[in-house]
């Protein structure tokens, strides 16, 4: 298991475009740890997972699973067997659900839990939502659940990291997408920082797509995140 991970989101539409994205990645030390979420997810299949599994890639499978707990956990233990590392599922699911996915994960998969999206301001929250509860009180509960529930981690905004942190166990993971090399379009991303103040927020480990994968020199851009991360 990689500790203090740094995933890059493949968000392509398909898996060649991918390989191709990764090839110059080959003239670095270590092969970057990756994410699949949906969109290539959808396109590829679990195959891809299993070949990129197989080149050595360390996995998140971004999947946001929501369901009810039967349905969760039966998944849940199907994408066990594929041997990737990480895998994400929505706290709103609830405490069964996660319990649920927790008690289907085996050994060496760890189950993230999606608080906020990092995309949600506070009006977006109040647009879903019938209550006063702020964002970042949703973000607490939510975090406080998954903890509680045996998850391994939560998914949030850097900004709110520190937060979870002081309020989870020791070893409670805190990944965060919403990060932006200085100076780069945040794009439909509402809570966002870059890696160096995600680092001194409380962050454990970062997701970073379009700062990396829309670069110019994507490589030099996934270095430039690592001496940030790592300094
Ligand atoms: O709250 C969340 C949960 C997941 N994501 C995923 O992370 C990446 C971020 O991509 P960027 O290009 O760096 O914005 C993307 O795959 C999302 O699906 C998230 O952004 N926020």
């Amino acid at each position: 298991m990689i500790n203090r991970p740094v995933f890059i989101a493949l968000d392509f539409p398909d898996g060649n475009t991918a390989l191709n994205f990764l090839e110059p990645f080959k003239k670095i030390d270590k092969k970057p740890a990756i994410k699949v979420g949906m969109e290539l997810f959808y396109a590829e299949g679990l195959d891809f997972v299993r070949d990129l599994r197989q080149k050595g890639f360390d996995i998140f499978l971004d999947l946001k699973l929501y369901d009810i707990p039967n349905t969760v956990g039966h998944a849940v233990a199907n994408i066990a067997k594929l041997d990737v590392q990480y895998l994400t599922l929505h706290a709103a699911g609830g405490t069964k659900m996660m319990t649920a996915a927790v008690a289907n994960k085996g050994q060496n998969l760890k189950i993230l839990a999606v608080t906020q999206l990092t995309s949600f301001s506070e009006a977006d929250v109040q647009e879903i939502s019938q209550s006063t509860v702020t964002l970042v009180e949703n973000v607490l509960h939510l975090a406080k659940m998954a903890d509680n529930a045996g998850v391994d981690g939560t998914i949030s905004s850097p900004l709110e990291a520190g937060m979870i942190q002081a309020n989870t166990q020791s070893d409670f993971l805190t990944i965060t997408p919403g990060i932006r090399l200085a100076g780069d379009n945040a794009n439909d991303q509402k809570r966002v920082t870059t890696p160096a103040k995600a680092k001194q927020l409380g962050a454990t480990g970062l997701v970073v797509g379009r700062s990396i994968t829309k670069a110019s020199d994507p490589v030099a851009a996934y270095q430039q995140v690592l001496n940030e991360w790592s300094r």
